[in-house]
């Protein structure tokens, strides 16, 4: 099976690369910009015959032989996105129509991650798929961006009869994350600033990977159930669109209070304003990734916070809390 992963040198394509590599049968052909993904990632299988990494923009037409597309290409951390905007809608757009196009032409089967920002700040509370949103047309981009991405990945299948899937990921958090990512994230650098303003903001965090002690070098020992959700989805039969994320929530208050009185108890948490049309609270309804696609995140939201914290720690090389 030749693969294509667009994006293949980020955060979530890096690790969805390692598990698809795993498999003898597969060749895997990565396409990134380098924006905000890095080659470093993919260091492992750089030289490995079954892999070819691709400095390639998705905004261009791409013309490969390919049986399934993964097409992740598009930063996802509002520092990134926002940094260019009309360039974030035309990777989307664009790019999207490029990899339907490639799709179309050589009879892959493509799979879209798309993102629980679709959502916008919901009325609706978790949030099924069958809900429709609440996004500031004027506001985001990265949402609009990914709405109109899903658009396109549906009318091609229900004019071209092209197969298609949909995920919407939840925030993920796990190793290989910018530092400077602006998600999560900005705990990581120890500023402590958390990026609501209220402490009745929640987020729902996925935390995506299964083993998060182990160091970095040691990825080969643990999972990522966010690569495994997309791999059960490309497989299986189903179009989607699906949540994959973390039903569990805590509080951004909650998570720096632990972190800092894992690493420091002085320090000030500083409270910051949130990006405009942020959402309040999001938390996934993962009925149908339970039914359809037999999944659900590994980690139970409430063991994996000490897991973020020690990982966080590991990170920094703090000493272990005494
Ligand atoms: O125009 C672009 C922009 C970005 N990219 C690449 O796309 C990758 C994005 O990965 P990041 O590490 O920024 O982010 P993530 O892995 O968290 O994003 C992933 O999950 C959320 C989805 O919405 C994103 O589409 C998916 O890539 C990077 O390797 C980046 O270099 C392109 O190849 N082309």
């Amino acid at each position: 099976m030749r693969i294509l992963v667009t994006g293949g040198a980020g955060f979530i394509g890096s690790h969805l690369v390692d598990r698809l590599m795993e498999n003898e049968k597969n060749e895997v052909i990565v396409a990134d910009n380098y924006f905000t993904g890095s080659k470093d990632n993919l260091k492992k299988w750089i030289g490995h015959p079954r892999f070819e990494l691709i400095r390639h923009d998705v905004t261009e037409p791409l013309l490969i032989e390919v049986d399934q597309i993964y097409h992740l290409a598009c930063p996802a951390s509002p520092i990134f996105y926002k940094y260019n905007p009309v360039k974030t809608i035309k990777t989307n757009v664009i790019g999207t129509l490029n990899m339907l196009g490639l799709a179309k032409r050589v009879g892959a089967r493509i799979l879209l991650t798309s993102t629980s920002e679709v959502y916008g700040d919901p009325l609706v509370h978790p949030q099924p798929e069958s809900y429709w949103g609440n996004v500031n047309p004027i506001g985001s981009c990265y949402d609009e961006g990914k709405r109109v991405a899903e658009t396109l990945m549906f009318d091609y299948h229900r004019q071209h009869g092209i197969e298609i899937r949909i995920a919407r990921i939840f925030n993920t958090y796990g190793p290989r994350m910018n530092i400077d990512d602006g998600r999560v994230s900005k705990v990581q650098e120890l500023k402590l600033e958390v990026s609501v303003m209220s402490l009745t903001w929640y987020i729902s965090y996925n935390l995506c990977i299964f083993e998060l002690l182990l160091p970095e070098c040691d990825y080969d020992f643990y999972e990522m159930s966010q690569v495994d959700g997309l791999i059960r989805l490309m497989e299986g039969p189903n179009t989607g669109p699906i949540n994959l994320g973390n039903p569990g929530e805590f509080t951004m208050i909650e998570l720096a209070e632990t972190v800092k009185e894992l690493i420091n108890p002085d320090v000030e948490i500083k409270m910051v304003e949130n990006t405009p049309d942020d959402p309040r609270q999001r938390k996934p309804d993962i009925t149908k990734a339970k039914e359809l696609l037999g999944w659900e995140p590994k980690v139970k939201l409430r063991d994996g916070l000490p897991l973020m914290e020690e990982n966080f720690r590991l990170r920094l090389g703090v000493d272990k809390k005494k």
